[in-house]
C-alpha cells in the first residue's frame, strides 16, 4: 500500500522547456550582478563558501568563482551551491510576476485526489528547497505548496544515488515499500528501486525504451490505492 508519493519536478510535475529556457536564462543573466552585488553579506557569502568547499579551492576569489558557476550552468552541473544562488535569484523572477511555475494540467488535481486519499506528498528535486517552494508557490495555479507535507533536494544527495532514496524515506519514516517515486529519468528511478521504492515514470515527451519502470503519460494514469502498480 502506497502512504506516500515523492514526485521529481522537472519533466515529471513541470516542462522541461519551462525549466531550460525560461529558469536557466533568467538565473544565468543575472548571476554575475547577484553575486557582485551581494557577495559581502549572506545568502551569497555563504554560498560562496560552500562553493569554494565544493571544489576544494578554498581562496577562489568571487570573480573565479562566478566564472565556475557560469560554467556549472552550461553543463547543467546539480551543485548544490548553484542550486542554492539560482532559488535566490528566481524570487524575483516569480514575485514580480516574470513567470509563474509551469504545471501540467493533470498535476494539481491528481495531487489534490491523493492527498485527499490520505496519501502524504513530499517532492524531491536537484534544485533546491527554497526554489521548489518558489515553484509551487507562484504555479500556473496559484500556491499549491499546502498540498505537500515537505521538500529534499541534494542535501539528502544525488538524485542518481541509492543512498538518498534511504534518507528519504528514513526522513518521512515509512517504510521503502509504502513510498512512491515519480520521475522522468530512469536512472533515478532505477537508485530509487535499488532502495526498496516503488516507481513510476512520467513520459511526457521522448518515448524510453530501456525502461523496466511502469510508466505514465500523466499523472491521472497513476492509481495509487491499487495495490499492484
Ligand atoms: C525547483 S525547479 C528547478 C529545477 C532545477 O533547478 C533542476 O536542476 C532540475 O533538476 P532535476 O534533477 O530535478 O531534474
Ligand atoms: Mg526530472
Amino acid at each position: 500500500m502506497i502512504r506516500a508519493i515523492v514526485t521529481d519536478i522537472e519533466g515529471t510535475t513541470s516542462d522541461i522547456r519551462f525549466v531550460h529556457n525560461v529558469l536557466f536564462p533568467y538565473a544565468r543573466e543575472r548571476l554575475a550582478s547577484f553575486v557582485q552585488a551581494g557577495v559581502d553579506s549572506d545568502p551569497v557569502r555563504a554560498i560562496l563558501d560552500d562553493l569554494r568547499a565544493e571544489i576544494s579551492q578554498p581562496q577562489a576569489t568571487p570573480d573565479a568563482l562566478i566564472a565556475v558557476l557560469l560554467g556549472f550552468m552550461e553543463e547543467d552541473r546539480k551543485s548544490t551551491a548553484l542550486k542554492a544562488l539560482q532559488g535566490h535569484i528566481w524570487r524575483d523572477g516569480y514575485v514580480n510576476g516574470d513567470f509563474t511555475g509551469h504545471l501540467y494540467p493533470d498535476v494539481p488535481p491528481a495531487l489534490r485526489q491523493w492527498k485527499a486519499q490520505g496519501i502524504d506528498l513530499y517532492v524531491y528535486s536537484s534544485g533546491s528547497v527554497a526554489a521548489q517552494k518558489l515553484l509551487f508557490g507562484y504555479s500556473d495555479e496559484g500556491d499549491i505548496t499546502g498540498l505537500f507535507s515537505g521538500y529534499f533536494d541534494t542535501h539528502v544527495g544525488a538524485k542518481r544515488e541509492t543512498q538518498s532514496y534511504r534518507n528519504i524515506a528514513e526522513q518521512i519514516g515509512l517504510p521503502p515499500d509504502q513510498l512512491l517515486f515519480l520521475s522522468d529519468i530512469r536512472q533515478e528511478l532505477d537508485a530509487a528501486r535499488e532502495a526498496g521504492w516503488q516507481t513510476i515514470q512520467l513520459i511526457r515527451g521522448e518515448a524510453d525504451h530501456e525502461s523496466r519502470h511502469r510508466q505514465v503519460s500523466r499523472f491521472d494514469d497513476i492509481h495509487p490505492e491499487q495495490t499492484s502498480l
